[in-house]
């Protein structure tokens, strides 16, 4: 089988848009706060209450009504966070003592922190001359008003939005239920990390280190095993994973003369939508559409599969998901050491940043049979294809591994 290399951005496109033709339907589900982390909300929430819900002090220190002539106030209580009582009006010369977080009573508009007093004893203090009204209170609903929309459907939940969401009380929320992933590994030559291989064999690599690639961007997946190279099993054991929403392979998709998972994938209805990429690594890549499931199926090579894995793989999974957080951003950074590229393809470089600054990784000298060079990188450097050397000093775009993702497409290609 000779491939065609597709055009990288042509990929994306018709990655994304053969993700919108799947007729699913969005299944939602209820669950508790506690476990929403990394889950996408398939509705808007809205705010329960006010925050703050009362107007209270910024500040440990005293709460007076200004008046621009007065600065000596008698101190006539204590108001702790948490005290309900009423407390009684003011007088002009009078104050509380109040703790951060207590509820300002009604008749003071200002509050002076502990320290800012000039000077003070149990019973008195005293307040500089220019000290300005209003100060140290947080205002009932100055932050968020009740009923607010707070989150809005398409959100992926991480600790910021949980602490959102305790500060309402809101505990249940409405999420799309996970997507399904299978993972399956190919090649007779592979034994799993937990039996015994002699030389002549090697180590699955792929099946954890995607299971665990999910695992780092919040999906769950289920490892199917390795498929026999030999095709009539591989068409079996491909029939029942239609109920699958999304399909992963590593290996068994070039022009070896075992690869024939593609056909396997065929005989069984697949509608390949790409079969090759301009890329390197990863340009032996597949995706298709496999009734309403999708089918990805990365290279072999262990770096290539995972490179292929943080371009391709993440924007498809937060697609999938109903996320409105799709898209990798870049960073601009500035490189350390010149590196080359080969004109004519896109070309992902492995490399590290480090406070702003990007080492390619090796000088960019490696294959993509390589495993351990993963883990001495943090971020890619993609090549459009038009540019051979990358300057020392230059400033260029780089993804990270932990990147962020935003609904407008960036467009990280130097
Ligand atoms: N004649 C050509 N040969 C190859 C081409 C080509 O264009 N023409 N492309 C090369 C490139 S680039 C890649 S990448 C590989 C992709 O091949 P496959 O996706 O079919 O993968 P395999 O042939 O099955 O395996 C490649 C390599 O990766 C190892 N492997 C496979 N699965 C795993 C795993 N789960 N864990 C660890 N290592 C794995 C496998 O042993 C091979 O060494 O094709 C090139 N050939
Ligand atoms: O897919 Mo291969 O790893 O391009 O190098």
């Amino acid at each position: 089988m000779k491939l065609n290399y597709l055009d990288f951005e042509e990929a994306f496109e018709k990655t994304f848009n053969t993700i919108d033709s799947l007729k699913k339907i969005k299944k939602i589900e209820i669950i508790s706060i506690f476990e929403s982390l990394n889950r996408v909300l398939s509705k808007d929430i809205k705010a329960n209450k006010n925050l703050p819900s009362f107007n209270n002090s910024a500040m440990d220190g005293y709460a007076f009504k200004y008046n621009k002539d007065i600065f000596e106030f008698n101190i006539i209580d204590t108001i702790f966070a948490g005290d309900k009582k009423d407390f009684k009006e003011l007088k002009d010369n009078e104050c509380y003592k109040i703790m951060t977080g207590a509820k300002v009573p009604e008749c003071a508009d200002s509050i002076i922190a502990f320290e800012k007093t000039v000077a003070f004893d149990e019973n008195k203090i005293r307040i500089p001359k220019d000290y300005k009204k209003y100060t140290n209170i947080r205002l009932k609903g100055e932050e968020i008003k009740k009923d607010e929309t707070i989150l809005k459907k398409g959100q992926k939940i991480n600790s910021s939005h949980l602490a959102l969401l305790a500060s309402q009380g809101i505990t249940m929320i409405e999420v799309y239920s996970n997507i399904e992933i299978a993972i399956i590994s190919t090649g007779n030559e592979l034994k799993e990390p937990w039996e015994k291989a002699s030389e002549d064999e090697i180590y699955n690599v792929n099946a954890l280190a995607i299971l665990s690639f999910l695992k780092e961007n919040g999906f769950t997946s289920k490892y199917l095993g390795v498929i026999p190279d030999d095709l009539e099993k591989q068409i079996e054991y491909v029939k029942d994973l239609k109920s699958f929403d999304l399909i992963i392979t590593s290996g068994g998709i070039s022009m070896g003369e075992a690869d024939f998972l593609a056909k396997a994938f065929l005989e069984n209805g697949l509608e390949i939508i790409y079969h090759g990429v301009n890329i390197k690594p990863g340009r032996a890549m597949l995706f298709g559409k496999f009734e309403n499931s999708l089918l990805l199926s990365l290279p072999g090579n262990p770096l290539a599969a995972i490179i292929n894995a943080y371009i391709f793989l993440r924007p498809i999974l937060n697609k999938m998901q109903n996320s409105d957080e799709i898209y990798q951003d870049y960073i601009k950074v500035k490189n350390k050491e010149e590196f080359f590229v080969k004109e004519g393809r896109v070309e992902a470089v492995l490399g590290k940043v480090q406070n702003g600054e990007f080492f390619a990784t090796k000088n960019n000298k490696y294959g993509s049979g390589m495993i351990s060079l993963l883990k001495d990188s943090n971020a890619l450097f993609i090549s459009s294809g038009n540019i051979h050397n990358i300057k020392k000093e230059e400033e260029i775009k780089v993804i990270e591994f932990n990147c962020n993702f935003s609904s407008k497409k960036s467009n990280f290609i130097n």
